[in-house]
């Protein structure tokens, strides 16, 4: 069976054509703008392909409940062009064949549990730190839902006593992707992420963040793997400040052999699926409706 897959992110939209064995055999990635200059070419891409369903991964808010009237339109986002645009109905009105929708994080978390860094495990979460901050997760077959979807990205962390930067964040100014995503970076150092690869101090106030909204999410869900991607995270030297600074702030508590120096390399780790995670998470949720 043919089927398609959309990531649609802040910065791009990814589209694939792929099978039930999560083999893709066209991609395209497209600049998300305008929803009337970026649909029609969503809709080049995937016409007269022969694609009997299609999974979308998206940025949020959207609305990702099956039973409400706005299934798939996008709700508060911070990229205003798309405020409350429908976007799952827009696409089933014009390809006419099922369209499936759940975040670009759950999605995320859901590849990675089949074909990547989450392969040996039965849960995992999936956070990326990129232009916003936001966190899926993959439960016994599941991601996770409820009212809507989670919003990791805007719980509130405790604030180091030398960082006066007041946060980016429209809705909550200082909440974590207030203070720790790539913008806030740019804003609080004058410098783009890449630009301050070797300077300590900007990598350690990351990680205090990070770590301190990794430990709420092992508090809070128990995941047996975390993985960390988006633009953000390109910085490896991450990697080991925030596992350190989980251990610190965990203290013992949480009894687990992953929660030790020995073997948190294996419980805090990059995607397996490097950027591919999003579009193979959203083949897979075509595939499995
Ligand atoms: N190598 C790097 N080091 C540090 N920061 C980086 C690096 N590459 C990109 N970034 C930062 O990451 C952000 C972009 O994130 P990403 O590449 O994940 O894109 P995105 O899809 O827009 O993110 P989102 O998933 O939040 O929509 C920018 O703020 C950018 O400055
Ligand atoms: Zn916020």
């Amino acid at each position: 069976m043919k089927l398609g897959a959309i990531e649609a992110g802040g910065t791009k939209f990814v589209m694939a054509i792929g099978n039930e064995q999560g083999e893709i055999s066209e991609k395209m990635v497209i600049p998300t703008e305008h929803p009337e200059i970026t649909l029609p070419k969503i809709l080049d891409f995937f016409k007269n392909k022969g694609i009997e369903k299609l999974g979308l991964g998206g940025f949020g808010p959207i609305d990702i409940n099956r039973n409400s009237s706005t299934y798939g339109q996008l709700q508060k986002t911070p990229k205003t062009d798309w405020v409350d645009y429908p976007l799952g109905e827009k696409l089933k009105q014009e390809l006419g064949i099922p369209i499936i929708i759940d975040t670009d994080v759950n999605v995320a978390a859901m590849s990675e549990a089949k074909w990547g860094s989450a392969t040996d495990v039965d849960s995992c979460l999936y956070i990326t730190v990129g232009t916003g901050i936001g966190a899926g997760a993959y439960f016994q077959g599941k991601t996770l839902k409820g009212l809507s979807h989670s919003e990791m990205g805007h719980i509130k962390v405790r604030r180091h006593p030398e960082d006066t930067y007041e946060g980016t964040c429209p809705y909550h100014k200082d909440c974590l992707e207030g203070i720790a995503a790539g913008p806030s970076l740019e804003k609080r150092w004058g410098k783009k992420g890449h630009e301050l690869a070797d300077d300590q101090k900007v990598w350690e106030l990351e990680a205090y963040y990070l770590a301190q909204a990794l430990t709420n999410y092992i508090y809070i869900l128990s995941p047996e793997r975390i993985i960390m991607g988006g633009g953000v995270m390109k910085q490896q030297q991450l990697f080991p400040l925030i596992r350190k600074n989980v251990l610190e702030m965990l203290n013992g508590y949480v009894s687990s052999p992953y929660l030790t120096e020995k073997e948190i390399d294996r419980y805090i780790v990059p995607p397996g699926l490097t950027d591919e995670a999003g579009v193979k998470g959203a083949l897979y949720l075509a595939m499995n409706e």
